[in-house]
């Protein structure tokens, strides 16, 4: 507990195993930049069971107003469901093994520069989407990139070597292409392909730029269909200006869509296997999520016409 000052009281949110770092200096220096700046926090740390309801607890007995996460994706996702409808911000301190939400801001990688940006007063009302009842925040997807998530949640290796390993034993193993049937605009479209992702965002952590157009604050999602495993293509989504060829991948803003395959294929929300499936029903969710984000941000900018 730091120093009492109930009006900027900070809910320090802690996944103790993600990215599989210890955290025990990284949490000594938080607490010590929060102490000279003289902020009240509670440590909560995550245990992997029932964090959501002990987190809404914290937040309906105490006057909290903002949340501070030091985890991955999945302790994000854990917090933004307790939060719920509450106006309470996120300041985001990036601990996981992939940081695929964070690494679409303009985040410093320097702590202290994180929780002034946490502390400050930029932020974003960041879009959500309920992709077959699972929250995303970030990009959902079906095909080729789940069936990977899915081999490397099996394997013992965590961080981003898993991903690399996992590559070619999936590609041989799985029934490429896939077809698909997509449903939004009052229209159905059918067609092959690896992957339709369902994204919210422009990028996963490794990289690698999916959706170009993607904005987390614009009011809608993008689904994009993935043709082909195009070897150039794929080297081209590490430049996020490229143009991109329509016979590699099409993209589509909606803020619904509902996807049919035949057969059954593995879906993935927000980094987490959820499991092969026939049918998924993506809408964009009415609340949004106050994520703290830097002032000179992308978003804040043209927010602001900076
Ligand atoms: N104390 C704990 N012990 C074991 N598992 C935990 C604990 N706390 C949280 N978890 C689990 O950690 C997972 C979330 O990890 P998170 O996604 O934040 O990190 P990561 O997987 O390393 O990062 P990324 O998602 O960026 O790849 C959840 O499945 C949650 O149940």
């Amino acid at each position: 507990m730091g120093v009492m000052d109930l009006k900027n009281k900070l809910l320090v949110v802690v996944n103790p195993i993600s990215g599989g770092a210890v955290k025990d200096e990284l949490i000594q220096e938080i607490a010590e930049l929060l102490n000279d700046r003289q902020v009240a926090f509670t440590i909560y740390e995550t245990t992997g069971e029932k964090d959501e309801y002990h987190i809404r607890e914290l937040l309906e007995a105490q006057s909290i107003q903002k949340i501070l996460v030091i985890g991955g994706d999945g302790t994000i996702q854990t917090v933004a469901k307790a939060v719920d409808k509450r106006d309470v911000a996120l300041g985001l301190i990036p601990a996981g093994s992939a940081n695929g939400l964070v690494s679409n801001f303009e985040f410093s990688t320097n702590v202290a520069n994180q929780i002034d940006i946490a502390l400050g007063d930029s932020y974003i009302l960041m879009d959500m989407i309920s992709v077959n009842d699972h929250l995303c925040l970030h990009i959902a997807d079906l095909g080729i990139n789940a069936t990977l998530i899915k081999n490397y949640e099996n394997s013992e290796i965590r961080g981003k070597l898993g991903y690399a390993l996992q590559t070619i034993p999936t590609l041989m193993e799985s029934d490429l292409p896939y077809s698909f049937s997509l449903t939004f605009n009052d229209q159905t479209i059918h067609l092959q392909g690896v992957m339709v992702a369902i994204a919210n965002a422009k990028q996963f952590g490794t990289g690698a730029v999916i959706n170009p157009k993607g904005k987390m604050d614009d009011g809608v999602f993008e689904v994009l269909i993935f043709k082909k495993l195009m070897l150039v293509d794929i080297l081209k989504t590490l430049n996020e200006d490229s143009y991109r060829n329509p016979d590699f991948v099409e993209c589509f803003p909606v803020t619904k869509v509902t996807i049919a395959c035949q057969p059954e294929v593995a879906l993935q929300v927000d980094g987490e296997f959820i499991g092969k499936v026939q049918k998924v029903s993506a809408e964009l969710l009415s609340s949004k999520l106050k994520i703290m984000v830097p002032a000179q941000s992308k978003e804040i900018q043209e927010r602001f016409n900076l």
